[in-house]
């Protein structure tokens, strides 16, 4: 279409439709500034469909055009009300034009008719990205690889926001409006931004000093906490979020083993993390089932961060779709295969600790895979009550599951999130005096708990992970 170079035939829009639902925020990240912006019309044209249906039957715009197809009339139709005013050009933008006038009384008479006042209260809650979506404010990593906290508050100084400190509850985050912004109170390098505010196009962003990340999926990096100079495994590490952050609390020093299968995923990952300053990497495209955990290369691997691909539901901006309420046959096939592959990162020799997490609600993809893996592998492997002072806890899946943790935009203001902290028992148990403070926080009141068992105490050991 001319003036929208990024648009594809009208015929591909109809099965754009259908793929959106697999572009999660990552997308976002890539560097393709058609690519956002393509994935913002169409993800909003999908979440104000219902609406712009009515609107295009009371406007009777396809009665008059009947060159326009439903798809196309949807996408012209969002962008002039609901998106950035018709960026496109040429005919469309003419034909846009010529209905304007009809297409917004429609909406004012749609308003009134449904007594509210701005736009998103048009839209049902499953529409407006499920509950809470809207709340989840914008998360900023700092990368502490390239820049440090004060640098890059008096960055945001200087652009005009007024910083307000250190967040002390979840509500002060929840009342973040304007151009303001907190330190978080929970993850020591993230800053706290209003809901829906876009850094895509800060310099920041653009040169790795800051990542946009949400909070919840900075706590895998951040509790498995390896200590500088270790080898770590980050068995699904694509687009490499996670990477990044477990090579800024390395501090570089070390080395990482990232595996995915998905080679564009991988590309995207390597442009990233050169981008944030990461070294001593390795990536592979492989399926980590592969990898064997007696090759002499993994010998000294003491930590993995096991980030598998499930169901995504608890993704609060995902478009809404049929996936977002997968079939029990897809529950159970994506549960088989996060057991297995937990199971298989359980079995490399020298691993101390594992964090296992999905962005997914379904206990079916959390607590039962945790759950069936520990009773799996006998006595070898505790769970660890990571982060006390996390609100919001594992589903009472099995004695102990409370030790896990969850995310979600009612409770934590994020995406909804799992995540659990497996450490080896025993003398070889992965020293708490070895991790950096972060981390020391999380085990210092640590239990270990399995299930059917009672939550032991666990004496600290003064021991240093061989490495
Ligand atoms: C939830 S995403 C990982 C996100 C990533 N940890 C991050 O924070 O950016 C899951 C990834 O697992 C990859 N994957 C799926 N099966 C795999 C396998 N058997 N071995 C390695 N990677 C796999 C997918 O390609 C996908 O990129």
């Amino acid at each position: 279409c001319a003036g929208w170079p990024f648009l594809p035939k009208d015929q591909l829009i109809e099965q754009l439709y259908r793929e959106i639902a697999a572009l999660k925020e990552e997308v976002v990240n890539f560097k393709a500034e058609h690519v956002r912006q393509l994935y913002a019309l169409v993800a909003g044209t999908l979440r104000y469909s219902p609406v712009l249906e009515k609107l295009l039957a009371g406007a009777a715009l396809l009665q008059a055009e009947k060159k326009l197809s439903l798809h196309l009339a949807k996408v012209l139709v969002y962008d002039l009300l609901f998106g950035k005013g018709l960026k496109c050009g040429g005919r469309w933008k003419a034909l846009a034009r010529r209905h304007r006038a009809r297409l917004e009384a429609e909406l004012a008479r749609l308003k009134v008719r449904q007594k509210v006042i701005r736009n998103e209260d048009l839209l049902a809650p499953a529409q407006a990205g499920g509950p809470g979506a809207s709340q989840v404010p914008r998360y900023v990593r700092i990368n502490t690889l390239k820049t440090c906290v004060d640098d890059v508050i008096d960055f945001f100084k200087r652009e005009g926001y007024s910083y307000l400190g250190k967040a002390a509850s979840v509500e002060e985050l929840r009342a973040l409006s304007g151009k303001k912004f907190l330190l978080d109170l929970h993850l020591p390098e993230l800053l706290v931004f209003p809901p829906q505010t876009d850094f895509h196009d800060n310099l920041l962003y653009t040169s790795g000093h800051i990542i946009l990340q949400d909070k919840a999926s900075c706590l895998p990096a951040f509790l498995l906490s390896p200590a500088a100079g270790s080898h770590v495994i980050d068995a699904c590490a694509a687009p490499g979020n996670k990477t990044s952050h477990l090579a800024a609390i390395l501090k570089n020093k070390g080395q990482i083993f990232a595996f995915d299968m998905d080679a564009k995923r991988l590309a995207t990952m390597n442009t990233m993390l050169m981008r944030a300053g990461v070294t001593g990497f390795q990536l592979a495209q492989q399926d980590f089932l592969m990898v064997d955990p007696g090759d002499p290369k993994y010998s000294k691997v003491a930590y993995i961060l096991l980030d598998p691909s499930c169901s995504g539901s608890g993704m609060v901006n995902r478009v809404p779709t049929a996936e977002a309420a997968p079939s029990a046959e897809r529950l159970q096939a994506l549960a088989g295969f996060q057991r297995k592959v937990l199971s298989h990162a359980l079995s490399f020799p020298a691993l101390q600790r594992l964090v296992y997490s999905t962005c997914s609600l379904h206990r079916e993809e959390n607590e039962d895979v945790v759950g069936a893996v520990l009773q799996e592998r006998g006595s070898a492997f505790r769970l660890v009550h990571a982060f006390p002072c996390w609100p919001c806890r594992g589903l009472a899946a099995f004695p102990g599951a409370e030790s896990c943790l969850r995310a979600s935009a009612a409770d934590t203001l994020t995406h909804g999130f799992f995540v659990a902290v497996l450490e080896r028992r025993g003398d070889g148990a992965a020293a708490s005096s070895s991790l950096p403070a972060a981390a020391d926080n999380t085990s210092r009141h640590s239990e270990g708990t399995e299930p059917g068992a009672a939550p032991k105490k666990r004496k600290r050991k003064k021991q240093r992970v061989k490495e």
